[in-house]
């Protein structure tokens, strides 16, 4: 039996779960006192509060740390590598902690699965699955529009590769072989499209559609001047934390939005209706990445649950392929199957190297 100890730490929370092979013993989001983390000047400087916080809440639920054999991180801001498993190494925590010029609380998974290796055997292994940097981008989605300021693959890839690979399943149908497009909804989002079992093109949350927090594309011509009124600091949490759906309804919650709508509340309707339509203008703009030939289309994310939002993008983007819908995300189970296969030698682990 292998022991696999899952770690997916997110801006104010950390996912953390315990598997036993593929047995779930444990799997809980932990939320962090926001006071706490803003003492931190930078991410990677919460790595000690946060390993003290989750060593001390699995010693309360009595998860046995000395016998793990393989500790798995979300996989943060990497240089562009491919897609699977990757060791924690040196390198790559040196990258994570002084090099990455993204910010994104991922950073710190390889971090914690190297910290909580140190508490087990020496066979133990830290590994990361599947980063927001993997990048399998053709030679045509690299170019922007602008020589110099380049298009970067970054995105929710862990959770679109496994919802791919998933409905490819559930279709009877070969990964690799398969031309699919997976709709990421949650605080942001990321569309993306396989192309034989390789996201080839990307929508994402700084270029594609709005989403419950973040801006998506903005015309440059209103936002241009919008940014010289302040720092950047500013314009990232602007266009990460306060845009998108917040910026007009002052929530980032689609609950909320749901149960206003339910109201009458028209600007809530339509601001949620703008979100569906511009995600249907991204999935319609990746169908043509495919050549139209897509076999399945897929949205999933925890908006994936308001079936009016899903039933929006439907009645947009159904003449392109069947559309499936995979509520929530899965990044816990990935991360367990990435590390299961890397035990059982069916997949190899490999050296991160920059
Ligand atoms: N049943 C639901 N109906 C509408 N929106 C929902 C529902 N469940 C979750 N959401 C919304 O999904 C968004 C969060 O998605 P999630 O994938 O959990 O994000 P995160 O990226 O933070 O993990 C929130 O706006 C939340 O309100
Ligand atoms: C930075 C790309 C991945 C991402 O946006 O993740 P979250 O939505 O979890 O912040």
């Amino acid at each position: 039996m292998k022991k696999v100890l899952v770690i997916n730490p997110g801006s104010a929370s950390t996912k953390i779960a315990y598997f036993e092979d593929k047995e779930e013993i444990l799997n809980t989001n932990v939320y962090h006192d926001s006071e706490d983390l803003e003492k931190f000047p930078t991410i990677a400087d919460q790595y000690d509060y946060r390993l003290t916080f989750i060593k001390d809440y699995l010693d309360k639920e009595n998860i046995e740390l000395t016998d793990i054999d393989a500790v798995v991180g979300r996989g943060g801001s990497l240089p562009p590598v491919d897609a699977g498993g990757y060791l924690v190494n040196d390198e790559m925590t040196d990258w994570l902690v002084n090099k990455t010029d993204v910010h994104h609380a991922s950073n710190l998974g390889a971090l914690l699965a190297r910290g909580f290796k140190e508490f087990s055997h020496d066979e133990c292994i830290a590994m990361i699955y599947d980063p927001i940097t993997v990048d399998q981008f053709h030679d045509l989605s690299r170019i922007s529009g602008l020589k110099g300021v380049n298009r970067r693959s970054i995105g929710h890839m862990l959770n679109m590769r496994a919802i791919a690979m998933k409905t490819a399943e559930d279709t009877g149908k070969i990964y690799e072989e398969s031309n699919l497009i997976v709709a990421h909804l949650g605080s942001g989002s990321s569309i993306s499209a396989h192309q034989k079992g390789r996201m080839i093109d990307l929508s994402i949350d700084d270029e594609g559609p709005f989403s419950v927090e973040r801006t998506g594309s903005l015309c440059l011509k209103e936002f241009i001047p919008f940014c010289y009124q302040m720092t950047e600091k500013e314009v990232i949490e602007w266009t990460r934390k306060k845009g998108g759906m917040i910026s007009y309804l002052g929530t980032n919650s689609g609950i909320e939005v749901e149960n206003r709508i339910d109201q009458g509340d028209d600007e809530a309707r339509l601001v949620f209706e703008a979100m569906a339509y511009q995600v249907s203008k991204g999935i319609g703009e990746l169908a043509t990445v495919l050549c139209g030939r897509v076999d399945n289309i897929v949205i999933t994310g925890g908006l994936a649950y308001s079936d009016r939002l899903v039933d929006w993008i439907k009645e947009r983007v159904s003449f392109i392929a069947p559309v499936s819908c995979i509520p929530g995300e899965f990044e816990m189970e990935a991360l367990r199957n990435g590390a299961l296969r890397v035990l059982s030698g069916e997949e190899e682990a490999k050296e991160f190297s920059i």
